[in-house]
């Protein structure tokens, strides 16, 4: 019998996670879970540790201290293909595109890792091959859509603004199929019109069963999204709750505003986050 080591609810749990870089303990005693179909955001000042727990999480660092759980499984220390296969995906603080191709086929490439064939049956073209294909060309027409990326499928990304970029980005780890997706800044560098439709596909994308994690600076963002949010200073959690919580809680205001709250309560709603200014 498979003994699960998460509770039926629990998607992703870190339990006591830590990565230390030569003298610099970038995350320390790192614990907080993420519920099936829950969207959880990670805050905190620049260079708290968002990005290093997400590089943790999916594989491209191996944590030094504690485990991390997701689907039942312990993946601390697993290669980061390995990890996607179990149903983890992310975008990047930075667009990371195949420039050059259109966006059909970046999308595609979302596909790959689930594709179950063999390279023989490319070769004889098989019945299931044959089925299966059709089934991702009906996801990616579908994400498109979505997306409203079905008019600009064979554009080259390049020639795309900043803001359609990122929701091709988006259409390319949904291609995955993910159970968790992990964004890394979504909102970065979108006008509010492009930050609100980003708000309404991560809603989407949450009825759909999956489970998301944000780190985002746009606290319109954070705050209307999300179910909980976990807040990080210097590598440690400070606060953990509902936004309105957090919103509200004297160490997440200090970290972000420092000790002087007075000078603009009304901060954390819009700007906290942005640098930590
Ligand atoms: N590979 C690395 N080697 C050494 N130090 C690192 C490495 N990666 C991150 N750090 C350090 O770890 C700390 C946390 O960095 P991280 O990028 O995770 O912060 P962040 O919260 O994502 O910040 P930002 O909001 O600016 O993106 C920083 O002090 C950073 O300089």
């Amino acid at each position: 019998m498979t003994v699960s080591l998460t509770s039926p609810d629990e998607l992703l749990r870190l339990d006591g996670v830590g990565i230390r870089f030569g003298g610099l303990q970038a995350v320390d005693d790192l614990s907080f879970s993420v519920g099936q179909g829950q969207i959880v955001g990670l805050i905190g000042p620049n260079g708290a540790g968002k990005t290093t727990a997400f590089n943790m999480i999916t594989g491209v660092y191996k944590p030094t201290e504690g485990r991390i759980i997701f689907d039942g499984r312990d993946i601390t220390g697993w290669a980061p293909h390995r990890i996607a296969r179990v149903g983890i995906f992310r975008t990047f603080q930075t667009i990371r595109l195949f420039y050059g191709q259109s966006v059909l086929v970046n999308v595609l490439a979302g596909l790959h890792l689930k594709t179950r064939q063999q390279w023989w049956q490319g070769l004889l073209r098989t019945p299931s091959q044959r089925q299966e294909e059709t089934e991702l060309r009906a996801t990616v027409t579908e994400l498109l859509a979505r997306l409203q990326l079905d008019h600009l499928a064979y554009e080259d990304v390049a020639s795309l603004p900043y803001g359609v970029q990122r929701r091709v980005e988006l259409a390319r780890a949904l291609a995955a199929r993910p159970k968790l997706l992990i964004l890394d800044e979504p909102a970065a560098g979108l006008n509010d019109q492009e930050s609100a439709a980003l708000n309404r596909t991560i809603l989407d994308v949450r009825d759909e069963g999956i489970s998301v994690l944000l780190v985002e600076h746009d606290m319109n963002v954070v705050m209307n999204v999300t179910d909980s949010i976990v807040c990080i200073n210097f590598g440690r959690k400070i606060a953990e709750g509902r936004p309105e919580q957090i919103r509200a809680h004297p160490e997440v205001i200090e970290a972000y505003l420092g000790k002087d709250e007075d000078e603009d309560a009304e901060q954390p709603q819009d700007t906290a986050a942005r640098g930590g200014a």
